[in-house]
């Protein structure tokens, strides 16, 4: 899933509207394409022998055929036939958090699907622009570099970082064009993927356009608790959230995103998003545990016309 998909549309009033500079900033940078080289986990040479040696070309690729792939992912919305086909292709290695998969610019032509290692905690890879601004968080179940496949010619359009301990399954463009010529399901799938990126991008323009900094943050917040969040209860103390059995429900965002890369989601500065945060820390709406964003549940979400 590509966080996130809209499942909900909101209208904001024009009053809130944002500037016009901040919505071409993020537009911009979801579009330019500047040649750049770095050095790329491709360029590093094939897999290790580690790796190659863990190749899923095993019939030990069984024990993923019950992986519980977050919804609305690619590997999710496969059908359990070809899931097994894909996870068949290519070599797989781990990754750390920090580590960059691909860099913006780069020739290279492979598709990445990404795995968590602990079916508990989804991994994660920042997105992000020419201009380092993030513009998209991709999770497991998800397959990345699939532009550079569909037009071999084409460079990069964007950084990917791992941001969790990860499995990264890599296999040749051309391979996984080929799997997607050969499964009914194939094709489809990949277009759901990219509508929902789309889908999500209008919903974004539409509220960087139309809403104020808060509530085009508050939205973003629940869609990240619904998609990425862990159950917990919390017993909000202004700043931070004592752990408590008898307190609020609430939702951990696993992903951890400072304030800045909030802000580039949002289309707003650090001072206010800041802000944004304060407003819903005071009213109970959230708080922060271990540098982690926790949704509370609570009826004041609707101020903001969502609600966990
Ligand atoms: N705006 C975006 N939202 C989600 N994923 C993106 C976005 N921009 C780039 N990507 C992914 O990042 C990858 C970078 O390499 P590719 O251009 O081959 O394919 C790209 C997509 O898989």
């Amino acid at each position: 899933m590509i966080i996130g998909a809209p499942r909900k549309r909101h209208g904001c009033d024009r009053s809130t509207a944002t500037g016009a500079a901040e919505l071409s900033q993020i537009v911009m940078s979801e579009f330019l394409l500047t040649p750049e080289s770095a050095p790329t986990v491709e360029d590093s040479g094939a897999a290790s022998p580690r790796a190659r040696s863990r190749n899923m070309n095993t019939p030990q690729s069984g024990w993923l055929d019950h992986w519980p792939w977050p919804e609305r992912t690619f590997m999710e919305r496969l059908s359990p036939a070809s899931r097994r086909d894909l996870l068949a292709l290519g070599t797989q290695r781990p990754f750390q958090p920090g580590e960059v998969l691909s860099p913006y610019g780069d020739p290279a032509n492979s598709v990445y699907l990404l795995r968590s290692r602990d079916s508990k905690v989804s991994a994660c890879a920042k997105i992000t622009g020419v201009d380092g601004k993030l513009l998209a968080i991709r999770v497991s179940g998800d397959v990345i570099g699939e532009i550079a496949a569909l037009e071999p010619s084409s460079r990069r359009s964007a950084t990917v970082t791992i941001c969790t301990a990860a499995t990264v399954h890599r296999m040749p463009g051309a391979e996984f064009l080929r799997f997607l010529d050969q499964h009914p399901d194939g094709w489809q799938t990949l277009c759901r993927t990219i509508a929902d990126r789309l889908a999500w991008a209008d919903q974004r323009r539409l509220d960087f356009s139309d809403c104020a900094v808060t509530v085009r943050l508050a939205r973003l917040l629940v869609e990240f608790a619904e998609s990425y969040g862990r159950r917990t209860t919390v017993r909000p103390n202004g700043n931070g959230c004592d752990d408590g059995s008898t307190d609020a429900a609430a939702w951990e965002i696993t992903i951890r995103l400072n304030y800045e890369e909030l802000g580039n989601l949002v289309g707003a500065r650090i001072d206010a998003i800041g802000l944004a945060m304060r407003e819903m820390r005071d009213l109970g709406l959230v708080c922060l545990r271990n540098r982690h964003i926790v949704v509370i549940d609570n009826k004041g979400w609707e101020k903001y016309s969502v609600q966990p």
